[in-house]
């Protein structure tokens, strides 16, 4: 099965949590789904090069992102494929920022967090998430 690494930041800003919705895809389990923001590592890229460059391409969002920001690693199989995802805390001082590849997106308070249909991988960054600020 074709495997992903993948990077994701968990935005944070007021006490509240950017959470983006996928556009839809030919996969029905990740279609407009709700994830962090992100995407994949590229062959030789640090993980957290990875994600500066995806914020940047998904967000015009400019942040630079060190290891001692990593939250949490998840590990998933979808049907299809499976990843690993390397998510990092990313607190930010406002909210502007462009959405190039999304196709909706809310603030959430922790607490609030299931309320949305997440992409099925992020469940285990969602629930620590609630647990540690909610
Ligand atoms: N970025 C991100 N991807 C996630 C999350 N949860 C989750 O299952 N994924 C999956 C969906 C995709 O199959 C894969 C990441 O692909 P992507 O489409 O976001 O990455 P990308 O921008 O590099 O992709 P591409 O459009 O250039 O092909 O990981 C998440 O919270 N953030």
């Amino acid at each position: 099965m074709k495997h992903m690494t993948v990077t994701a930041a968990i935005i944070v800003e007021g006490g509240e949590i950017l959470c983006m919705q996928r556009k839809g895809s030919k996969y029905d389990y990740i279609s407009y789904k709700y994830e962090f923001p992100g995407g994949k590592v590229e062959a030789g890229e640090a993980f957290e090069d990875a994600l500066s460059r995806e914020l940047e391409e998904e967000m015009d969002l400019a942040v630079s992102i060190g290891p001692n920001q990593h939250y949490m690693t998840v590990e998933h199989a979808y049907p299809d494929f499976s990843i690993t995802m390397h998510a990092y805390f990313c607190p930010i001082d406002h909210r502007v920022f462009e959405r190039n590849d999304h196709h909706d997106h809310v603030w959430l308070k922790p607490s609030d967090l299931l309320k949305l249909d997440w992409a099925p991988a992020d469940l285990p960054i969602v629930r620590k998430l609630m647990e540690d600020l909610g």
